[in-house]
């Protein structure tokens, strides 16, 4: 636009000097015809009076000679007649009149000569003035010349910029194409974009439904094994076999040693069979890849609850809250996943909690470890929404995956706090990590509410109780209760009866995860085992009591709450 106004400003001023041009070239030209007219005029006038004056010049002369030519003849007459005196004295007047003659004539002479003199002046005065319109001349020549060539640097100048005003135009077009070109491609990307992400979101949902139907079809209660690897110091070990050891075993089998009645001893073969079995050489990713599809479904709206189950030693609190146990890797997925989840539509708020039952008292391992054994935390059950909570329980917004480590650092230190060996009250106690997932989904209207629960159970090992007295009777007798509490609801929800009565109540364990266990949730044990001939008797009750637990059926999941907007 600035380029187009320039170059008219230019093009106006240009066209303007020539027009001035044109008219002084005119102006010019017509006072050279004046001054060449009025030259001629003069030197036509200065011919003419010359030639007359020659002309008068010669009559007179001419003249003079005659009547002088004719008063000597006639002289020579009379003084040839006897009248001598006569013509002496004709003589002498005629001399008298030739001399006033010559008088007059001469005087004729000197006017005629002042009259050329006059002229000549005047022609002098002319050619004068004539110099003065020569230099004039010269000097609007100069100024033409001048102006033609300011004209023509004038009109290179414009032609220079025109030739660059047309680059530009054709520079500032090729950029428009492009930059249209680029629009569109842009609109079309946008487009993708928006029909990818649709396709996303109805893909995410349709995983969602297949794959909670596989874990429906896998069963709403699984059983897992796994056996811990040996100290270097363990010497003593039972002898444990894995038959499918290759890939995705399921089997493992214990050789023990029975007497019989006749007081031999025969080996005994313990078969027994599981969803999956993990030997000593198994790491915590491997276990956690099994598992990590459950953690899926919590975060797709489903009660998950994952137990760990076994005497003490065998290795429970390792897989559960070790630095790579399940509870920070399942944060770890979770977080992940919900933050993938987010470009689908999905936004997941993860709040953790952190409770332990001890002695059939509920305790906050994320409070005060003084308020261990003091506080009293009550159970509450919304029967509609299928929700617990407890009260007083403190709670920690997830909103980083090494927030998790924190949280088990405060948990780990509070018990050691309450007790003079950290590990003597964990083995003693069962520790449950309750980990809610909420998930909104802005686009679809979506909208899910999980939980993971991460259960640590007090060790397995059966203690007479008439071999302990005081505190630790008490403990046992809590532990021994709601062990066989979690078998009785286990087995209650198995039979599958229609409003059949799951004593829940019986224990503060069963009842913290009543909404947890059971039709509407998921739930998965691990039976854990040690690999030592010492712990053999209970490794057997472990298994036996994991077998009757993985034959139980429990009825379909359920999410626990999806509502569309
Ligand atoms: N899979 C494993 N690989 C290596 N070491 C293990 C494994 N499982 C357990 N351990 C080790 O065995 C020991 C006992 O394990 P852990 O404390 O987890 O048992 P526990 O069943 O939780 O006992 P408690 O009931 O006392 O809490 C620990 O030193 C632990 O590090």
């Amino acid at each position: 636009m600035e380029l187009e106004t320039a170059r008219a400003g230019i093009e106006s001023q240009l066209s303007f000097a020539k027009m001035e041009l044109e008219q002084t070239k005119q102006n010019l030209m017509s006072l050279q015809h004046v001054l060449e007219e009025e030259r001629r005029d003069r030197r036509a006038e200065k011919d003419d009076a010359s030639r007359r004056l020659d002309r008068d010049v010669e009559e007179v002369k001419r003249r003079a000679r005659d009547e002088v030519d004719s008063l000597i003849r006639s002289h020579r007459e009379a003084m040839e007649s006897d009248e001598k005196a006569a013509r002496r004295r004709e003589v002498s007047e005629t001399q008298t009149q030739a001399a006033l003659e010559k008088q007059r004539l001469e005087t004729k002479m000197d006017s005629k000569w002042r009259e050329i003199r006059q002229m000549k002046e005047e022609l002098e005065s002319i050619g004068r003035e004539l110099e003065r319109e020569r230099l004039m001349n010269g000097g609007l020549r100069d100024s033409l010349a001048e102006h033609s060539t300011a004209s023509l640097s004038m009109e290179t100048t414009t032609r220079a910029m025109k030739a660059r005003m047309e680059l530009l135009e054709n520079d500032s077009k090729e950029k428009l194409l492009r930059m249209q070109e680029l629009e569109e491609k842009t609109r079309l990307a946008e487009e993708q974009v928006v029909v990818t992400k649709e396709k996303l979101r109805a893909e995410e949902s349709l995983r969602r439904k297949l794959h909670n139907q596989v874990q429906e079809l896998k069963g709403n209660i699984r059983v897992f094994c796994r056996v811990r690897p040996a100290h270097d110091h363990e010497i003593d070990k039972a002898d444990i076999k894995f038959p499918d050891q290759e890939q995705d075993a399921r089997e493992i089998e214990i050789l023990g040693k029975e007497r019989t009645a006749t007081g031999n001893v025969l080996e005994k073969k313990h078969p027994f069979q599981f969803d999956r079995v993990f030997g000593p050489t198994c790491k915590n990713q491997d276990v956690f890849d099994e598992i990590s599809q459950l953690v899926q479904s919590a975060l797709d709206g489903y009660n998950v609850c994952i137990f760990c189950y076994g005497q003490t030693g065998a290795g429970k609190t390792f897989t559960m809250s070790s630095k790579d146990g399940m509870i920070p890797r399942a944060v770890a997925q979770i977080y992940e996943t919900a933050t993938s989840l987010k470009e689908k539509g999905w936004k997941y708020i993860m709040e953790g909690s952190f409770v332990e039952v001890y002695n059939e008292n509920i305790n906050d391992l994320l409070g005060r470890a003084d308020d261990l054994d003091k506080k009293k935390h009550e159970i509450r059950h919304d029967k509609e929404a299928q929700k617990t909570m407890v009260t007083g329980l403190t709670s920690v917004l997830l909103d980083a995956p090494n927030k998790v480590e924190e949280l088990l650092r405060t948990a780990d230190g509070n018990r050691s706090v309450a007790a003079t060996k950290a590990n003597e009250r964990s083995s003693r106690s069962h520790s449950v990590f309750m980990l809610k997932l909420t998930g909104v989904n802005s686009v679809t209207g979506e909208r899910s509410e999980g939980t993971l629960n991460l259960v640590d159970l007090a060790g397995s090992e059966r203690i007479s109780q008439s071999q302990v007295s005081g505190d630790r009777l008490k403990e046992t007798q809590s532990i021994n209760k709601s062990l066989a509490c979690l078998g009785d609801v286990i087995q209650a929800l198995g039979n599958g009866e229609k409003n059949a009565h799951i004593p829940y109540r019986n224990s503060k364990l069963t009842f913290l995860l009543q909404y947890s266990l059971g039709g509407n949730s998921k739930t998965l044990m691990f039976v854990m085992v040690s690999p030592l001939l010492g712990h053999m008797n209970e490794t057997l009750t472990s298994l036996k009591f994991a077998t009757k637990v993985n034959n139980t059926s429990i009825g379909t999941a359920k999410k626990a709450a999806t509502v569309r907007g």
